[in-house]
């Protein structure tokens, strides 16, 4: 594309003479990425200020700076001065690739907790359609059915358009984080559903207020198509607030929930099996995987293929070859009746739904081991705690990723916890997280139960004792070395 078109948009202003004609080879606000023909966005980061890094991006080629402080001075090549570059990169992004997500169905999921196993049910149930569909989310990013690792839950901007025109699947679901969603990762992208799932108490860290990250999450909805329909949870009080609220705006609202009004009606949620009423018709639903939450987001997902016009009454049967989600409810039989579970919660709320289903399959003594993420959302600790010793015989305070917050420090805020506990609540504290879920396997006697939560399918990123790199791994190791 030429310049002139990538900038038809825009204003330059007074600039040095500019070619029009230059045809632009990309767009990124990564000097590191820049080549001949780009250009390059500076973004003022929280860490680092991208507007430092012009010289190097023009060294490396690149055709255009876009910015939001005013033009350095002696500036070889034009420059674009915007009020928000995050902005900017995506509304660039999708002109170079062609507003991608128009052209496809593009499927958006937003909540605290769910957006995985969602996304992983939607796909899977789609596939099971015969369609092809690509995800953009936490465990990997899956285009055109090769899987691309991935730092963040939402890409950046330029990264998603990329990656949505790259696809030649018949949909993309995109897991949509509040902080993709503030920070403009999503913009240009347009949606055909855009899923509410919950909010609960995580990441005050960044919105500060629960109001804050309720508006964060909305802003996911404003990014529908002018067909486009979103499927919201109203069983959650945010998600009621938000469906009234959409109502009102005149957005086409899929309510889920256990009102009698919901669009799809929860009537039952037992056994693993969620019963739901559409139009007066009822179809239980199985999603094959442990963990009541998951009734939650096999609803949530369900919601979205009844709309398709698909019969939600083959879903249980169609979701007897899903695979599971990495991480998530992954169930290790150990020894001599010890079972373990592996789990990525890491809100209060996510811990007490494991351990009440956990509960529900008939554990009765489990040892938790979990820690507290450095650097994050600490105003969750104390309710996470309490989830934990509410439904568990013991706790194992352990080491999550730490985030450069010192060891020392957290593990004297753990102290704190075993003193507030001690005579009431057996809590323990192992720092290294592969000698804590070693020493539960150890002592676990017939019928006990293991916790390990927090890390799901991520790898450490600490080198720890044993010779392992997640808690899977680990728990494998563990069961080999009982033979
Ligand atoms: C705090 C935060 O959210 N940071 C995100 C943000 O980084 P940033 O833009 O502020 O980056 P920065 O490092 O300060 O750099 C500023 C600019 O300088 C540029 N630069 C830097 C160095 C250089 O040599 N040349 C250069 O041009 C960078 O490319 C960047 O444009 O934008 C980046 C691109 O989108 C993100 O990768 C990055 O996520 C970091 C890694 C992160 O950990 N974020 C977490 C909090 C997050 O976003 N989590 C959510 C999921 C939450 C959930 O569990 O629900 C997610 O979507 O992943
Ligand atoms: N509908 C739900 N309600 C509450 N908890 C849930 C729900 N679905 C899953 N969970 C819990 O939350 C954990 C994370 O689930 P999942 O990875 O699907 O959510 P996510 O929204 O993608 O999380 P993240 O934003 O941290 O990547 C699960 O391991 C489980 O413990």
């Amino acid at each position: 594309m030429k310049l002139k078109q990538m900038l038809s948009d825009y204003q330059l202003g007074e600039q040095p003479k500019w070619d029009g004609e230059q045809i632009i080879t990309g767009i990124s606000d990564s000097s590191r990425d820049i080549a001949d023909g780009m250009i390059f966005v500076a973004i003022a980061g929280f860490e680092q200020d991208g507007h430092d890094y012009i010289p190097h991006a023009i060294e490396q080629g690149a055709a255009l700076i876009v910015g939001e402080r005013d033009c350095p001075e002696a500036l070889p090549i034009p420059y674009l001065k915007v009020a928000n570059s995050r902005q900017a990169l995506g509304q660039l992004a999708d002109k170079f690739y062609q507003h991608p997500s128009g052209r496809k169905h593009v499927i958006g999921i937003t909540g605290t907790n769910g957006k995985t196993t969602t996304a992983f049910f939607l796909k899977h149930l789609l596939e099971q359609q015969g369609f092809s569909v690509s995800l953009i989310g936490t465990i990997y990013n899956e285009i055109n059915g090769i899987q691309y690792p991935t730092p963040n839950t939402t890409p950046n901007a330029e990264k998603v358009h990329e990656l949505i025109a790259a696809s030649q699947d018949d949909f993309v679901v995109i897991e949509v984080s509040s902080h993709g969603l503030t920070q403009y990762r999503l913009e240009g992208v347009a949606f055909d559903y855009a899923l509410f799932m919950n909010l609960q108490h995580d990441h005050l860290d960044y919105h500060k207020t629960m109001e804050a990250y309720f508006e964060a999450k909305a802003m996911l909805f404003d990014k529908l198509k002018p067909n486009g329909k979103a499927v919201v949870n109203t069983d959650d009080i945010w998600g009621l607030k938000l469906a009234q609220r959409l109502v009102a705006k005149g957005i086409a609202v899929i309510t889920v929930g256990h009102q009698d009004d919901a669009v799809l009606s929860i009537k039952k949620m037992t056994n693993q099996v969620v019963t739901l009423a559409v139009s007066g018709e009822t179809s239980a639903l199985d999603p094959h995987m442990p963990g009541e939450h998951n009734l939650y987001d096999i609803a949530m997902a369900g919601a979205v293929i009844q709309d398709l016009s698909y019969p939600l009454a083959d879903v249980t049967e169609q979701m007897r070859s899903f695979a599971g989600v990495p991480g998530r409810y992954e169930f290790v039989h150990l020894k001599d009746g010890v079972h373990c579970i592996i789990d990525y919660a890491h809100t209060p709320e996510a811990v007490s739904s494991i351990l009440t289903s956990m509960r529900r399959d008939g554990a009765e003594r489990i040892t938790h081991i979990f820690g507290f993420r450095g650097d994050r959302d600490a105003s969750k600790r104390d309710e996470m705690i309490a989830a934990s010793t509410g439904q568990s015989s013991r706790v194992i305070l352990t080491t999550d990723d730490l985030n450069g917050i010192p060891e020392e420090m957290m593990k004297q805020e753990y102290a704190a916890y075993q003193h507030k506990f001690a005579g009431m609540h057996k809590v323990d504290v192992m720092m290294d997280r592969t000698l804590a879920i070693q020493a539960a396997v150890n002592e676990a006697r017939e019928g006990d139960w293991i916790l390990v939560t927090g890390k799901g399918h991520e790898k450490y990123k600490t080198a720890y004792a044993l010779p392992t790199s997640s808690d899977k791994e680990t728990v494998l190791f563990l069961k080999s070395s009982e033979k």
